[in-house]
């Protein structure tokens, strides 16, 4: 690579080739995208030591090539990958050759009911504008998954009856435990009630029950994925004069979609929508365009469903002909060099699942944080690799550390906050104001593991310290998560 004759070519990222384009200013980098914007991240803004805050920018692939006058950007999806050869081939007839290539292709959605047109999915900005489009019109609509979208679009939809089913008794499992689900749906269900009891610790354990002691725990090529904020520039209103109308139906999973034509000759009952408070059961006079059987027996009507349930890595247009080591979640399995398991091909972002032994404090989630630093490590790697110099793991990887929002709460989310593959052997520790925050400590041997802060705590960056240098803490008890002591100052 140190002869500016010879090629690097990159697919999509657009951390990776500005770092490599700093590395290396007499080299080629190319960027192949099958998306006409480049996302760039903006107003990057280092939290603390591991925690970032940024926004996400669509930008014409002009600026970039403006800016780094070696990267040259190709509008084109890649339609096959030929790596014996070293050389990719795109949907406009091309040929590329790569010495060094980094696929970061993303992630697609995992719809439930792949090809119903009354299932969206939200993933880009023509699936969320589709989406924003639909619900104009709509008067009901239910919302299938219990994750980061979901989340938001529950917060957000106004009105639009929305009923929301989720296999799990409480919302947000992917981020969450029952307590701060808790604190979470009081929120959404009144948002009045935001009067604030006097601070109190408690205890919950895994299954969420609460105690008022310490104890032991039992314990098709697509868009860009959308970033933080995504729904900021989209009205997401239906056509009726309500603010919020969500009816949650827990542990339950969509048994069958029914056409309205198909369910008339069913002659199965469908559910009106439950108002607030009302227990009596009504039966829905109304008709739908489509019927939504739930695995609890429940049927509701809608105008259409969103699919909310994961993503699987957008590996498939990379397989052909190519024998790649695969994750169990479908991602090209990579190494602590970000390397997949075919020469000179490396990956990032959704599309990779990390196969390196972790810090014991980090897991890998698809996100924007992490997609963005692995793609800048991966950049770092493939320098590396090119001039013979060894590398150290990034530091960002010492620590899982995710700062978002939900239901218009500041969410920070560090370490094993769920207390994730630790077994029953941890012991939780919260405080919670409602309407106010609500901060979780996992512990550990007297050791911090992880955390959830909740509201403006100010506390990220004394726990990140406390998770990073993994001090032990038996001696200071609930002192740790009292509220009269000023923690920060406790452990200068
Ligand atoms: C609605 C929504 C909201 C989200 N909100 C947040 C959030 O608040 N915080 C957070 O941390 N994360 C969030 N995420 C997750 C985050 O967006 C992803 O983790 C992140 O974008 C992954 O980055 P990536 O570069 O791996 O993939 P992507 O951003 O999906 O980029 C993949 C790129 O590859 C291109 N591509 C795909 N196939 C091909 C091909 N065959 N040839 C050429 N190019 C191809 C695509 O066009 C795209 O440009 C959200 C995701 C969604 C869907
Ligand atoms: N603020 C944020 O950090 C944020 C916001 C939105 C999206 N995201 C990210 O974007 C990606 C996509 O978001 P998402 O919400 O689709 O995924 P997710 O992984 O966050 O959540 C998927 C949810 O779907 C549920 N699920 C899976 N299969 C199901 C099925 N068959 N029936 C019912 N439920 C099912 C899971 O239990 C889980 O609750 C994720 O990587 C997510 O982390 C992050």
């Amino acid at each position: 690579m140190r002869n500016g004759k010879q090629r690097s070519r990159i697919q999509n990222e657009r951390v990776l080739p500005s770092k490599l384009a700093v590395n290396f200013p007499t080299e080629d980098i190319v960027l192949v995208t099958a998306s006409p914007v480049i996302k760039a991240v903006t107003n990057f803004k280092q939290v603390s030591k591991v925690l970032e805050e940024f926004d996400v920018e669509e930008q014409p692939s002009t600026v970039l090539e403006n800016r780094f006058p070696n990267i040259k950007v190709i509008e084109s999806g890649v339609k096959q990958l030929k790596s014996e050869e070293h050389c990719i081939f795109t949907e406009d007839g091309r040929q590329h050759a790569y010495r060094k290539l980094c696929l970061c292709a993303g992630a697609k959605p995992k719809l439930i009911c792949e090809g119903n047109p009354y299932v969206l999915g939200i993933r880009d900005t023509d699936s969320a504008q589709e989406f924003q489009k639909q619900l104009t019109k709509a008067k009901r609509i239910m919302i299938v998954g219990n994750g980061g979208i979901a989340l938001e679009l529950v917060y957000e939809i106004e009105g639009c009856e929305v009923i929301w089913a989720i296999k799990d008794k409480a919302i947000g499992n992917t981020f969450f435990d029952a307590g701060a689900a808790e604190f979470l749906t009081s929120k959404l269900m009144s948002e009045k009630s935001e009067a604030k009891i006097a601070p109190k610790r408690t205890i919950y354990t895994i299954e969420g029950a609460r105690k008022e002691n310490r104890s032991k725990a039992k314990a098709d090529n697509v868009g860009s994925a959308l970033g933080p904020d995504w729904h900021g520039g989209l009205d997401l209103k239906g056509p009726q004069e309500f603010s919020h109308s969500i009816h949650i139906e827990t542990r339950c999973e969509v048994k069958k979609i029914y056409l309205q034509e198909e369910f008339k000759i069913t002659k199965k009952k469908p559910l009106a929508f439950p108002k607030h408070q009302d227990k009596s059961v009504t039966l829905d006079k109304e008709m739908w365009p489509v019927y939504v059987e739930l695995t609890n027996g429940k049927i509701y009507g809608c105008d259409f469903l969103v699919s909310a349930t994961g993503v699987t890595p957008n590996v498939q247009p990379f397989l052909h002909g190519n024998n790649f080591d695969l994750g169990e979640d479908g991602g090209l399995k990579v190494d602590d060099q970000m390397r997949t398991s075919l020469p000179d091909i490396y990956a990032a972002g959704d599309i990779c699942t990390a196969c390196w032994q972790p810090s014991p404090v980090w897991q890998q989630m698809r996100l924007w944080t992490q997609a963005r630093q692995m793609g800048w490590y991966a950049a770092k790697c493939m320098a590396a690799a090119s001039l013979g110099h060894p590398i150290d793991m990034d530091f960002s990887f010492e620590l899982f550390a995710h700062v978002t929002k939900f239901f218009n709460y500041k969410v920070v989310l560090l370490g094993k906050y769920n207390a994730q593959g630790l077994g029953s052997d941890h012991e939780l520790m919260l405080r919670c104001t409602r309407g106010q925050e609500y901060i979780k400590v996992v512990m550990q041997n007297g050791r911090m593991m992880g955390a959830v802060l909740i509201g403006e705590t100010d506390l990220e960056e004394t726990f990140e310290n406390l998770i990073l240098n993994q001090m032990d803490l038996s001696s200071y008890g609930e002192d740790l998560l009292d509220p009269n002591i000023d923690i920060e100052d406790y452990f200068d």
